[in-house]
């Protein structure tokens, strides 16, 4: 079970400390919300902030991009340090070849299905990406509340793996507190991202080790 902040929520004046600060409190994983403006409605920051990062973590950089016609920029994302790009499948009319470039330059590939898309949608793609990030929320803001409806389909991409044999772990993504991230953890889920949870908090280390309690 891996948990992963997501530096939406971290002070940006101090990045540098604030990744240190979950780094040493526990964290697994180092999420990043790349948001354009017109996926979602809004905006964030863009493949400079994975470079200036990348020196001062060892930990995986997980990209998780809301941004239309990824495939722009992939290598960009690769280049910069990326150990994971996510993208989602309403953002290109290519997913098959997105997703193929993400590989060909060396990264970890994931496909990202928001509340309203089926499953039915991302199977085609499912034997070719190394994860799949299930949104729990709406994409685009940190804070939102969980939404309980996503979990049926946690199961299904459990269920599915089970079945075909597939390489993929699922993480889950939007309102993740102890509680729901035990609920994710029950139907399947690896990966846990927690944005305001853990900066929101004036002791990141502590709500760390409390979704860790919560999922192992
Ligand atoms: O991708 C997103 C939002 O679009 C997330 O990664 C958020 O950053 C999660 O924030 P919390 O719901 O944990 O506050
Ligand atoms: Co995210």
């Amino acid at each position: 079970m891996k948990i992963a902040p997501s530096i939406l929520s971290a002070d940006f004046a101090r990045l540098k400390e604030q990744v240190s600060l979950v780094e040493q409190g526990g964290a697994d994983w180092i999420h990043i919300d790349v948001m354009d403006g017109h996926f979602v409605p809004n905006l964030t920051f863009g493949y400079n902030v994975v470079e200036a990062i990348r020196p001062h973590t060892s930990l995986p950089l997980d990209c998780h991009l809301m941004i239309e016609n990824p495939e722009n920029f992939i290598e960009d994302f690769a280049k910069a340090g990326a150990d994971y790009i996510s993208i989602h499948f309403e953002s290109t009319n290519h997913i098959h070849g997105a997703l193929q470039l993400i590989r060909k330059n060396g990264v970890k590939a994931g496909i990202v299905i928001n509340p309203g898309t089926s499953i039915e949608m991302i199977k085609p793609v499912l034997h070719m990406v190394d994860l799949v990030l299930v949104m729990t929320v709406n994409p685009g803001f940190g804070g939102q509340s969980f939404l309980n409806e996503t979990v049926a389909k946690i199961s299904e991409l459990y269920q599915l793996i089970q079945k075909h044999h597939y390489e993929y772990i699922i993480e889950v993504d939007g309102g993740i507190v102890p509680e729901t991230a035990k609920i994710c953890k029950e139907a399947g889920a690896e990966v846990f991202v927690a944005g305001s949870y853990i900066y929101g908090s004036e002791n990141p280390h502590e709500q760390i080790t409390n979704l860790k309690h919560a999922v192992n």
